[in-house]
C-alpha cells in the first residue's frame, strides 16, 4: 500500500502533458485495484496501462462506488472488501487527492457572436466556467495544455455546428462523440449490429463502449501533439461527467438550449453529404414565440450543388426516434446541467428563457 502511495504522489509523465500526468495517476491506482484483484483485470502493456483502461476502470471504481453507497448492508460489503490489504481505502484516497474539481461561479454570460452562419436565432446559451476565461486566458491555455471545454444540449440544438466552428476559431479538436460511435458501429460484428440496433431507436450506448471510444480518440490526439478539446456529446450521463471529472479539469461548460418544436423540426431536416461528409439543414425555421418566447428565424442551411444529389439522411432522425431521443436526453442527460449548476453554485437550471444569452448567430 505504503509502495502505491508514493508512486501515487507522481505527479509529472514523462510526456509532462496533464493526460501523462493523469495516466501516471491512474496507472497507479490500477494496479493496486489489479494486485488486489478485486475487479479490474485488464490488460497491461509494458509501458502501463493506457487511457482507455483506466477509464474503463474509473467506471468500474464509479459504479462500485455507488453499490457501497446504495446497498443496505455496505459497511459489512465495505469491511469485507477491505480486508485483504486496505487498497481500497488508499486507492480512495489517490482518487481523492486526485479530484480536479470544477468549481465555480456564473459570473456571466457572454454572447458567441459573428461565427459565419446564415441564421438569426434567438437561443439560449449558459456559460459556466470559473473564471470566464479571457482571449488571453484561451491563448495562454492553448500554449500549455488547450482549453477543455463541454458542449451540452439536446439532440439537434446544433452542438455539433457550433464547437466545429469554435474548434477552428481556437485551434483545437473538436470531438463529436456521435461520429466517434458512427465511425465505429461501421463493422459488422453481432456487437456492432447490437449496439447499432440501439442507436437507432435513440438510446445512450453503454458507458463501457463510450469510454473505450473516447479514451482512444484522446490518446491518439494526445499522440499526434493535440491540446485541449472541445467535446460534443459528452457528458450525457451523470456517470460520465463524475468520471469526467475525476480526470480532468473542464474549463467551460456551454449548455445550448431551444425549444422542442424546433429541435424536432432541425433534426429531420438535417442532411449529411454521403461524399464529403458535410452537415447540412433543409428546415426552415421560422417560429413565432409565444409565452415570453423569442421568435426564432433560421433559414436552411443548404449543401452547395456539389453535395444537393448525395444526401443522406441519419437513420435515427426519424419522427419517432427523435422524440424517443429527447425523452432520453431529459431523462439521463437533462441531470448533468444540474450536475454543472451544482459546481457552479447554483442549483437549479436558469429558467428557459430570459436569463440565458439571446444570440444572433
Ligand atoms: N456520451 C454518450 N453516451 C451514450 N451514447 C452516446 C453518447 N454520445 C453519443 N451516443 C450515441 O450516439 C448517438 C448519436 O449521437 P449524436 O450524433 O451526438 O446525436 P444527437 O444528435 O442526438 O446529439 C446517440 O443517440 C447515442 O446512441
Amino acid at each position: 500500500m505504503h509502495s502505491c502511495m508514493r508512486a501515487g504522489s507522481l505527479s509529472v509523465d514523462a510526456r509532462g502533458s496533464k493526460w501523462g500526468q493523469w495516466a501516471s495517476w491512474r496507472r497507479v491506482e490500477c494496479e493496486c485495484l489489479h494486485s488486489s484483484r478485486f475487479f479490474y483485470s485488464g490488460a497491461r502493456s509494458s509501458s502501463g496501462m493506457g487511457l482507455q483502461s483506466c477509464w474503463h476502470y474509473r467506471l468500474l471504481l464509479k459504479r462500485f462506488e455507488r453499490t457501497l453507497r446504495t446497498a443496505p448492508t455496505h459497511r459489512d460489503l465495505h469491511g469485507a472488501v477491505l480486508t485483504s490489504s486496505g487498497t481500497m481505502a488508499a486507492v480512495s484516497r489517490l482518487s481523492r487527492a486526485g479530484l480536479q474539481s470544477l468549481v465555480g461561479s456564473i459570473i456571466k454570460h457572454r454572447p458567441v457572436r459573428g461565427m459565419g452562419g446564415a441564421a438569426h436565432a434567438a437561443m439560449d446559451v449558459e456559460v459556466w466556467s470559473l473564471p470566464v476565461p479571457s482571449v488571453d486566458d484561451v491563448q495562454k491555455q492553448n500554449e500549455s495544455r488547450g482549453p477543455q471545454w463541454v458542449f451540452l444540449g439536446c439532440p439537434g440544438v446544433g452542438k455539433g455546428t457550433y464547437a466545429s466552428r469554435l474548434s477552428k476559431l481556437l485551434d483545437v479538436p473538436h470531438i463529436a462523440m456521435g461520429d466517434l460511435v458512427r465511425n465505429e458501429l461501421k463493422g459488422s460484428s453481432p456487437l456492432s449490429k447490437q449496439l447499432l440496433d440501439a442507436m437507432k431507436a435513440g438510446k445512450l450506448l453503454p458507458d463501457e463502449v463510450i469510454f473505450n471510444l473516447l479514451s482512444r480518440r484522446l490518446e491518439q490526439g494526445l499522440a499526434a501533439g493535440e491540446k485541449g478539446f472541445i467535446l460534443d456529446g459528452f457528458p450525457r450521463t451523470i456517470t460520465q461527467a463524475e468520471v469526467l471529472e475525476d480526470v480532468v479539469d473542464i474549463d467551460l461548460v456551454v449548455n445550448l438550449k431551444l425549444q422542442q418544436d424546433v429541435l424536432i423540426s432541425k433534426c429531420l431536416g438535417r442532411r449529411i453529404c454521403s461524399q464529403c461528409g458535410g452537415n447540412f439543414n433543409l428546415a426552415k425555421i421560422d417560429f413565432k414565440g409565444e409565452d415570453g418566447a423569442p421568435n426564432i428565424f433560421m433559414p436552411p442551411l443548404l449543401p452547395p450543388p456539389s453535395c444537393a444529389s448525395k444526401m443522406t439522411v441519419r437513420a435515427d432522425d426519424t419522427d419517432e426516434v427523435v422524440r424517443a431521443r429527447l425523452r432520453v436526453y431529459q431523462e439521463e442527460s437533462a441531470p448533468v446541467e444540474e450536475f454543472y449548476l451544482s459546481r457552479v453554485g447554483k442549483s437549479a437550471p436558469l429558467p428557459k428563457y430570459g436569463t440565458g444569452v439571446r444570440f444572433s448567430i
